[in-house]
């Protein structure tokens, strides 16, 4: 395990499951708040770009003023071993949007970790019912959708589940406090609100590409121009992550058949070329300059 910045105490002892986009933001938000996170992967190599994405978005965060001034900043310890993350006393799950590896996780920490510890998903669009069935105590487990960048954004979508007691929700309340982060809480659906809009926007967005109607340019350029979209969709994918769309829209349109949310060939396409937006470099847009490139 590799400490990489000094020891907070608080309240909160916070594990984050998957350092990608998301699982470096929660811990640059946390850090930044002085919660102390271990973050866990599944190789060292993932880690150590982890621990450099993150200590980006600590110096990005601190010169747009988004961090408590005179708050220490809490530890991040990165590790491979999901054993190391038993005493937290709240775990955010943000692997992959595959159905698959989602159930494998959580239902691995459910049995790891004590009852009484705030269970979390950062999923785009699984169901927080068909989560809890995964899992041990499905009344610990609350859908909590964090944006990109999760330092800059105030607002998260709480996801409450059939199963989620009001225990649960007054835990989760009191960590997105300690994060100064303000909540809406929305009811179980595939893709909640959020994602139920955005996605297929998205992906309609594309197909216009696509079909040769405009430019990636001309369709952001619209959206912002004339509807105040504040990067336009397809800047908007590129952030996300195309990869991780094309899976939240395969998880949307299992669940709910609508054909907006089959994702387009043009998306499929870049996936398979590699051009999965800013983390690679490429998407719909070219990044490939050093400093784009560590705004992962
Ligand atoms: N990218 C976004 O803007 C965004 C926004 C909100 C929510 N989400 C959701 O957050 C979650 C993570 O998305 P992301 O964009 O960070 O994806 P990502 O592909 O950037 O990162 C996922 C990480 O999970 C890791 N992982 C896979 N299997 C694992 C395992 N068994 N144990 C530990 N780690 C494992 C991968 O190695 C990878 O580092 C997804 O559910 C996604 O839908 C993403």
């Amino acid at each position: 395990m590799t400490d990489i910045r000094n020891e907070q105490p608080g309240q909160h002892r916070l594990a984050v499951v998957g350092a990608g986009v998301m699982g470096t933001n929660i811990t640059a938000l946390a850090a930044g708040h002085g919660v102390s996170v271990t973050l866990v992967d599944i190789d060292d190599e993932i880690l150590a770009t982890a621990r450099t994405t993150i200590r980006h978005k600590l110096k990005h965060a601190q010169l747009m003023g988004a961090l408590p001034a005179n708050r220490p900043q809490g530890t991040v310890t990165t590790t491979t071993s999901l054993a190391d993350i038993a005493d937290a006393t709240t775990v955010i799950e943000a692997v992959v949007e595959i159905t698959e590896v989602k159930r494998k996780v959580l239902a691995e920490v459910s049995a790891l970790v004590t009852p009484g510890t705030l269970l979390i998903s950062n999923t785009s669009c699984v169901p927080v019912d068909e989560m809890a069935d995964w899992v041990a105590r499905g009344e610990e487990l609350v859908g909590v959708h964090f944006m990109n960048p999760s330092y800059l954004i105030k607002m998260v979508e709480v996801i409450r589940g059939s199963a989620t007691t009001d225990a649960t929700m007054d835990a989760v309340g009191a960590l997105l406090r300690a994060l100064d982060r303000e909540a809406l809480v929305v009811n179980d659906a595939p893709g909640f609100v959020i994602n139920r809009l955005l996605h297929p926007l998205i992906n309609r967005a594309a197909m216009l590409v696509q079909e040769g109607v405009a430019t990636a340019e001309t369709v952001d350029g619209l959206l912002e121009g004339c509807l105040g979209h504040s990067t336009g969709p397809l800047r908007t994918a590129d952030l996300i992550g195309i990869d991780n769309l094309v899976d939240s829209l395969r998880v949307l349109h299992e669940r709910t058949g609508d054909p907006e949310c089959d994702p387009c060939e043009l998306m499929l396409r870049k996936v398979r070329d590699g051009h999965h937006g800013r983390k690679t470099g490429r998407g719909f847009y070219d990044y490939r300059s050093a400093t784009e490139r560590n705004m992962r």
